[in-house]
């Protein structure tokens, strides 16, 4: 059976968001969200300003965990798993769940430890295995021709883009199943931004995707599947393809068309 999909033919669901609400103490700012998040395929959530977006990205992993009086109600479930209920191990989780942010984040240690650091959490390596991990975690972010020689320098040292590969390097190197990525290219230029977008297609093949931008372009480019958000609701979710040029909602269509927002 190909990859990404499940025993009875369809696409594999890995993440299933269901009846999700969320609250900034008394404010609502996302109003019962359901959609699936299919395996092996990248879904790109859009929308104006304050939508809610990055609220939906930052649940699927439980950043919100870290800030008193932020509260999800509702299921998300992970192959098959409650994610927001009681008992789940939240390392285990960010582990499964990797992120990547808008701005470049490397730790202030080397080009190696940025990689060695997030898997030494999780596993005691002998350094050749390490080593091999290190490698393995920056040929997949297409960056290891770029700094083989010279995984002693500083990640900071980096150019943005390639900081931002560095990340997504750091990721990848503790086996997640899933890849969030808010704005993964809005700060970089042009080169660095396509980089990324080829990254982004490559890296498809063996992770569920979510992805949050501003840039339609990008939008239509990289994804499989689109949500289009608007003031805390799902407005509509569909076929990236489907969604750009046969919009069902009118609010939609003002969107992609660049109408509003
Ligand atoms: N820490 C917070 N405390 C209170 N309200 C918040 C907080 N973070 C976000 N919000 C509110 O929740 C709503 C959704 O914000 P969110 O950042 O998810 O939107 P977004 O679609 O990602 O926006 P942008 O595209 O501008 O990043 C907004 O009304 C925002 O003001």
């Amino acid at each position: 059976m190909p990859a990404g999909v499940a025993s009875d033919g369809k696409m594999a669901e890995k993440i299933s968001v269901r009846n999700l609400s969320f609250f900034y103490g008394d404010y609502e700012a996302l109003k019962n969200i359901s959609l699936p998040l299919y395996d092996r395929k990248v879904t790109a959530f859009i929308g104006p300003s304050g939508c809610g977006k990055s609220t939906l990205l930052r649940i699927l992993n439980r950043i919100y965990d870290l800030y008193p009086k932020q509260r999800a109600v509702g299921e998300v479930l992970l192959d098959g798993e409650n994610i927001l209920g009681p008992g789940i191990d939240l390392n285990l989780l960010r582990a499964k769940i990797g992120m990547v942010f808008q701005k470049p984040t490397p730790f202030p240690l080397s080009i190696y430890d940025n990689i060695a650091f997030g898997i030494r959490l999780y596993e005691k390596l002998p350094r050749d295995e390490m080593d091999g991990r290190v490698e393995q975690a920056l040929r997949r972010a297409a960056l290891w021709t770029e700094v083989k020689d010279k995984l002693n320098q500083s990640g900071l040292s980096l150019s943005g883009g390639q900081q931002q590969r560095l990340c997504i390097a750091r990721a990848v190197a503790v086996n997640p199943s899933v890849l969030l990525m808010d704005e993964p290219a809005s700060a970089l230029d042009p080169i660095s931004t396509s980089k990324i977008e080829e990254l982004i297609d490559e890296l498809k093949a063996d992770y569920c995707i979510c992805i949050v931008t501003h840039n339609m372009q990008q939008a239509a480019r990289a994804s499989d599947f689109t949500a289009f958000m608007y003031l805390g609701e799902l407005i509509e979710y569909g076929v990236t393809e489907d969604l750009f040029t046969a919009p069902k909602q009118k609010r939609t269509e003002e969107y992609v068309t660049g109408r509003f927002g």
